[in-house]
């Protein structure tokens, strides 16, 4: 018997060697780990000649043992000193379990909770098993060249094999998969969706129109708007939420399932286990169901215009010589069509609601631009002629100043190091073989050492720093003296809403593309103010993440203007 526990506690260690070499989520694997050693032990006791009833006694027994065992030794390794994060601080639940992150993730905070523990355990902080959170912008750059991480597998409830470009972690596969969206996102293909834009920003226009004197809940207006451009733009129609409200419910459905995603992204394994659970995950399968079918229809149907399954699909290499040497298969297509929605519009309509809750809450600042709009779109002028973007400095700089207060991907990127590498140097950190780590956007952006005045809303920075908006111009050198800021620091490489790198956000220009042709469109029309009553600090204490930030509803007044 005694020979039976000490096979038993023996093999739990090797359990516990193996999960942490192989991270796999393979089911077969953990259920051989997991109940194959105890379920022999019960074998053998069997063979002893013990009775099958002691035998059905012992059983709870030695299952319980095994993975107390294993869960003993587990927990024991991870806060050792021999585990290979162990110089790094952070809270003892972190070292623990990916669960306390998982808990943190679900109020929505998880950013600020980050950015807490980098304020008292310094650049590195330990936030998981096998996980850090960097703050040191010099480390940005070899992060963002590391292998992705594994979030996706979670958070896309993925077999572990099938995932939307985002999530893929051979960085060879990545670079294969990551061609036809770059194809997609060329200067040609940007030119060819703008009339789509200007279409569905006009509709915008005409739908707020109708409440002229009215209040509105903005971000609900960018919502429609996002989501409607998105299905035009990726498969070629199939949403008329500015037309006919959002009586399906999308956006809920989008909200909860990435609440569910942002938990499953820390725990991936337990996404892995849900995707053979029909349903298990309700708003989260809607929505990955939802686009699947979107796409598949599109796939189907073939191209109407040069949507992004023009490029994903191959179909603009039909007459090239570049032909691809097999057509993509369905689910690639399907896993990318998943991505689409939450990148694609939440992201962008997040981004529009910021900045207008930071126009309407600093007043000069809305001045500002909407002279700089009048000057280049007076009344009349065609608004969705983009020729003038590039010299709107203003208009620039309200951007890049709302993205860097409010990314609208708080957390940033996670990128895992390979288990079979050397390990990575980022900045003074080295980080060891298997360990996931973020370069954590929140944290970066509001450093008092990459910007003067961090937690302000203050875009006259880029103006006083700008080398790619235009010359340094003299009236924001003195506003920035009469502000008090001497020492004036800008650091241009720690601004990464988008990510940095290979594997950045490819959708990059056509955002700030569709951002600059509303913030137009809307200044040119309309006269706004926050209505009265509402208290614009709740802004900033609603503002959640769930991988992407969602915000709360800011109710807004607004007129159609004379001039
Ligand atoms: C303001 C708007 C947007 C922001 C702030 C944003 C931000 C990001 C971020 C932080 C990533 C992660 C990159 C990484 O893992 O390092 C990303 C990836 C991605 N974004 Fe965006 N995004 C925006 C708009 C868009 C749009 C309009 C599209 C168009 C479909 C898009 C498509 C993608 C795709 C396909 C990826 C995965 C890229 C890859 O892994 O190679 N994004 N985005």
């Amino acid at each position: 018997m005694s020979t039976m526990w000490y096979s038993l506690a023996v093999s739990a260690l090797i359990a516990h060697d193996s999960f942490k070499r192989y991270e796999t989520y393979a089911i077969r694997a953990h259920t051989a780990l997991l109940l194959g050693p105890p379920t022999l032990a019960l074998g053998f006791l069997g063979s002893t000649g013990l009775s099958s009833q002691s035998v059905l006694h012992t059983l709870p027994l030695v299952y319980a043992a095994y993975l107390g065992a294993l869960t003993v030794y587990t927990i024991l390794y991870r806060i050792s000193p021999f585990h290979p994060l162990a110089q790094y601080p952070g809270p003892l639940g972190c070292k623990v379990s990916q669960w306390w992150m998982a808990c943190k993730s679900w109020s929505g905070y998880e950013h600020l909770y980050i950015s807490e523990l980098h304020h008292k355990y310094g650049d590195v902080v330990r936030i998981g098993p096998n996980e850090l959170s960097i703050r040191d912008a010099s480390a940005i750059s070899p992060i963002m060249s590391i292998a992705k991480g594994p979030q996706y597998v979670g958070r896309m409830l993925s077999d572990g094999i099938h995932l939307p470009i985002i999530g893929i972690q051979d960085p060879a596969e990545h670079l294969r998969r990551r061609r036809p969206w770059n194809r997609a996102f060329t200067v040609p293909a940007l030119r060819g969706y703008e009339e789509t834009i200007a279409r569905r920003a006009r509709q915008l226009v005409d739908a707020l129109e109708r409440h002229n004197g009215g209040q509105v809940i903005l971000g609900k207006w960018f919502n429609y708007f996002a989501y409607d451009f998105m299905c035009d733009m990726a498969f070629g129609g199939g949403s008329e939420l500015l037309q006919e409200r959002d009586n399906s419910n999308v956006w809920r459905v989008l909200d909860e399932g990435m609440k569910v995603g942002t938990l499953l992204a820390h725990v991936p394994w337990l996404g892995v286990y849900l995707s053979h659970i029909p349903l298990a995950t309700g708003a989260l399968d809607i929505l990955i169901s939802h686009c699947r079918m979107l796409t598949t229809q599109r796939v189907q149907r073939g191209a109407t215009q040069k949507d992004l399954f023009h490029y994903l699909n191959d179909e603009d290499l039909a007459n090239s010589s570049e032909k691809p040497r097999a057509q993509p298969p369905l689910r690639q297509l399907t896993d990318d069509g998943c991505l689409i929605v939450v990148a694609g519009a939440d992201t962008t309509s997040s981004a529009l609601t910021s900045l207008f809750y930071c126009l309407l809450t600093n007043p000069e600042t809305y001045r500002r631009l909407q002279d700089e709009v009048d000057k280049f779109y007076p009344r009349g002028e065609d608004t969705f002629d983009v020729r003038y973007h590039r010299e709107m400095r203003w208009l620039n700089a309200v951007i890049y100043e709302t993205l860097r207060l409010f990314p609208p991907v708080p957390g940033g990127s996670q990128r895992r190091v390979p288990h079979n590498s050397a390990g990575v140097m980022a900045g003074d950190a080295f980080i060891p073989p298997g360990t996931s780590v973020w370069a954590h956007t929140w944290s970066i952006h509001r450093d008092p050492r990459n910007f003067s005045r961090p937690d302000a809303f203050w875009p006259d920075r880029w103006l006083l720093a700008s080398t790619t908006l235009g010359s340094f111009p003299s009236s924001a050198s003195s506003s920035a003296e009469a502000d008090g800021v001497r020492d004036f620091v800008h650091n241009e490489d720690a601004w990464i809403p988008f990510a940095q790198g290979q594997m950045n956000c490819v959708g990059k220009n056509l955002a700030l593309l569709e951002i600059r042709m509303v913030v137009c469109a809307l200044m040119q029309r309309f006269e706004m103010r926050l209505s009265e009553g509402w208290d614009a600090r709740e802004y900033e204490w609603k503002f959640r993440a769930y991988l992407v930030a969602t915000r709360p509803e800011m109710p807004v007044r607004l007129r159609v203007r004379c001039t």
